[in-house]
């Protein structure tokens, strides 16, 4: 089979602000460079200049009618021809495939054209409404003229809501349009036509029809039914129960349209979305129809029955989400447009791997509604045509690039050629010319006067050339040409009654045998009747079926959708979370070992601080101890002294208790001197602070004498709260011999109890003691201790 490419086409449209910088230009016929702007991606990596050929470029100086023929009229042709064609715009938003596609009342685009174009070459070769009608599974039944006529004086006319306002809106807008004047004139005049159109959005990856005249409320906007894709029965995907309007000339077919448009707008704009964010295929349907013999109807044979079709479709702009910043139902909308653009992508991809690589991979049409509605062309026969729309701005050059490359891929796919038809059914032994025929001796009798079916015999049978142009004279040579002329047309005549009898013998046969075969037939027809009529119920049945799965597979895979959404954003939270908990995790490890190093460092510091500390310690600690021993030298040589032995006896004090043998002196300090007759003017263990003072000072050694024995020595002072505890031993001492802090509160205690000092009000204690110093002198010594201690 003999395949095309797909034929793409590119556009440029005129720049918004002629100072605007541009980033694409046109190189020839055929070809346009990208040159990247600064600021772009490609820019910054250092790109170059990149050429992209087309079949064609058209720069921002065509003319909407140029583009027509040069791109959409030999698909008009074809679908006159009986061939399949698909036309959509590709480029981003703002880049002129609206204005490609309809363009404006005084300049047309590609559909107000293509319409006007049909309808001028069928003009006389309309069938009456109806003839044609759909059989709801994406053919067409075939009735007479007169069935038509009853269904069409049966159809009770619908009342649209707004219709006035509405033609009013058309006809101020798009009645004083410039129409098309094109006429195509090499199609089958033996056949007539009508024309079918179908106007569907996809939105969402759902297909909603635009001319189903369902009222939209406005204020409280309900969403509109979506439509179902179904496979005929040649496998061909279509839209199930799209309404499919019949229509009469262009102007009905562009209203049509006109009114899905203002459908899809008011559809948006009460539900706050974006017509733009759709992709739109308008669909021409072409039902062609031989004539019967007479050429006065349609052969009434459903199986002679050709239709072809012409989709324009304008999609969605192409831009990608990251640059429209879009956010929410925008955001699932742009996401949405991108799938299915993404996906008209891949099948492209993967069609052209398959075609120049010889692979047999899956094209995965089905992922989308577009692509499953595009896989009829893609994968049958026809033509597929590509305008990519191309706003120059320097701004749009990321974007663009994308589109190019695109473009350039899909010139790569192979659509096989449409088989070509005869003009007229030779099989059926249908003779050429029989419409114009019929039409002319309609007009005949319509404007001459005369029976129709006498004006159309001549076409059927002839007996030859017309009388010959004879004067009638007596000569022989008129006569016997007369004579010939009408031998032979005599002979003509017996052959022509002769054919007749053996036409009409066979017609009769025929005749017989169909109504034979008619009355079998009617049975059979009765018995598949019900059959349908069953298989009708179940096909009902199974479609709420699937309507119901549909549905439920649609909020299951929104579900879906959203869970994923969710799951998302939960795992990206996660991941910042443990990213977070890791930081921490660093953070304190390396505070830990921080810490353990200023630990080491603190222990080493401390350590040897208290290694200095103990040291002293001990140095004064041997420092005490040797002093210790000399005192109780000291002490020890008192004893044994007998002088004041005997003083103390006289005090009261008894031998046993003061007798002692002489003690070896301690070592250290120095040698020392027994107090002697000092003791003797001291006062016995009563003594002042002031008279131990005297003593200490009569000593010529006082720091080896023995310790001035003040009885003080026991006495210790408290205090809790804001009082002192003074403890001192019974008996009053003489005023001045102790000194002692002055202390505000005091409570003075001769004999400590627990209560004194662990008591709520006894919150310190202060031990004084006194001895004297290695001078001599009194030393007084107090011990402060706080409660908490106790
Ligand atoms: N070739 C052109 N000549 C003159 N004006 C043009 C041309 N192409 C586009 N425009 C103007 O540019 C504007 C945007 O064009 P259009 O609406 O067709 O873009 P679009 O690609 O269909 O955008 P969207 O994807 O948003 O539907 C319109 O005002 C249109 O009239």
């Amino acid at each position: 089979m003999v395949k095309d490419p797909v034929e793409v086409y590119c556009r440029l449209r005129p720049l918004e602000n002629r100072n605007d910088l541009v980033c694409v230009e046109s190189l020839s016929n055929t070809m346009v460079q990208l040159v990247p702007p600064g600021g772009s991606l490609a820019h910054k990596y250092n790109s170059k200049e990149i050429q992209y050929t087309f079949r064609f470029v058209f720069d921002e100086n065509t003319s909407q009618k140029s583009l027509f023929e040069t791109v959409a009229l030999p698909l008009v042709a074809d679908l006159l021809g009986g061939k399949n064609g698909l036309l959509f715009t590709y480029g981003i938003t703002s880049s002129g495939k609206t204005y490609t596609m309809t363009g404006t009342p005084q300049d047309g685009g590609i559909l107000p054209r293509s319409l006007d174009v049909i309808f001028n070459s069928i003009r006389v070769l309309q069938a009456h409404r109806y003839v044609f009608k759909s059989d709801k599974m994406n053919g067409f039944d075939v009735q007479t003229i007169a069935e038509a006529m009853v269904e069409q004086s049966a159809e009770v006319p619908v009342t649209p809501k707004t219709p006035r306002a509405k033609r009013r809106d058309f006809e101020l807008e798009w009645a004083e349009r410039i129409q098309e004047e094109t006429v195509i004139s090499n199609i089958d005049q033996d056949s007539v036509y009508s024309v079918f159109v179908s106007y569907v959005e996809i939105y969402n990856n759902y297909i909603y029809d635009l001319l189903e005249d369902a009222p939209i409320d406005p204020i409280k906007p309900k969403p509109p039914q979506s439509k179902i894709l179904r496979e005929d029965s040649n496998r061909d995907m279509y839209v199930f129960g799209v309404t499919e309007l019949e229509v009469k000339s262009s102007d009905e077919a562009f209203e049509a349209f006109y009114k899905g448009q203002q459908r899809r707008r008011v559809a948006h704009t009460a539900l706050n979305t974006e017509s733009s964010r759709s992709h739109s295929v308008f669909t021409i349907r072409l039902v062609q129809g031989p004539l019967d013999p007479q050429g006065a109807e349609v052969l009434q044979d459903k199986s002679q029955i050709r239709v072809s079709q012409l989709s324009l479709v304008d999609l969605a702009g192409s831009e990608r989400t990251g640059r429209t910043r879009n956010t929410g139902d925008r955001l699932r909308e742009a996401g949405n447009i991108n799938a299915s653009l993404m996906a008209l992508r891949t099948c492209i991809e993967i069609l052209r791997e398959n075609q120049t690589q010889g692979t047999n991979k899956m094209v995965p049409y089905r992922e989308t509604k577009l692509t499953n509605l595009f896989k009829r062309f893609f994968e049958g026969e026809g033509k597929v045509r590509m305008i990519v729309c191309v706003n120059p701005c320097a701004g749009d050059y990321d974007e663009t690039l994308h589109v190019m490359r695109f473009a350039e891929m899909t010139q790569e796919v192979m659509i096989s050629r449409a088989t070509p038809i005869p003009s007229t059914p030779v099989s059926l032994g249908l003779r050429v010319g029989r419409g114009n025929l019929y039409r002319e001796a309609v007009r005949k009798a319509k404007e001459e006067g005369g029976n129709l079916q006498e004006l159309l015999a001549p076409g059927v049978y002839s007996l030859g050339a017309p009388f010959p142009d004879l004067m009638m004279f007596d000569d022989e040579a008129s006569f016997e040409c007369l004579i010939q002329f009408l031998i032979a047309r005599k002979s003509r005549r017996e052959v022509l009654l002769n054919d007749l009898a053996s036409k009409q013998n066979t017609f009769r046969n025929q005749i017989i045998e169909v109504e034979k075969e008619s009355l079998s037939m009617k049975q059979e027809i009765h018995i598949l009747k019900m059959e349908l009529e069953t298989r009708r119920q179940q096909v009902r049945s199974l479609e709420n079926k699937l309507s119901s799965t549909e549905h439920t597979t649609e909020i299951l895979r929104q579900k879906v959708g959203q869970y994923e959404r969710s799951k998302q954003t939960l795992e990206y939270e996660l991941g910042e979370k443990e990213m977070l908990l890791n930081q921490g995790e660093q953070e304190k490890q390396k505070i830990c070992v921080q810490m353990e190093d200023r630990l080491i460092s603190e222990r080493e510091r401390m350590r040897k601080i208290m290694e200095r500390r103990l040291a002293e310690k001990q140095a004064e600690l041997e420092a005490k101890m040797c002093l210790t021993g000399e005192k109780i030298q000291q002490l020890r040589e008192i004893l044994n002294s007998q002088e004041d032995w005997e003083f103390l006896v006289g005090e009261g004090l008894g031998p046993r208790q003061l007798s002692s043998k002489s003690e070896p002196r301690l070592s250290c300090g120095p040698k020392a001197t027994p107090v002697g007759s000092r003791s003797r003017n001291t006062p016995a263990m009563t003594s002042s602070h002031s008279d131990t003072k005297l003593n200490v000072e009569q000593t010529s050694t006082p720091s080896r004498s023995m310790a001035v024995a003040n009885p003080r020595h026991k006495r210790s002072q408290s205090s809790g709260g804001e009082k002192w505890i003074d403890h001192r031993p019974p008996g009053s001492l003489e005023y001045g011999t102790v000194l002692q802090p002055v202390m505000k509160k005091k409570k003075s205690v001769s004999k400590l109890k627990a209560k004194d000092v662990t008591g709520k009000d006894a919150a310190r204690y202060v031990l004084t003691h006194q001895e004297q110093d290695m001078d001599g002198e009194v030393e007084t010594k107090l011990y402060k201790v706080f409660k908490k201690l106790f």
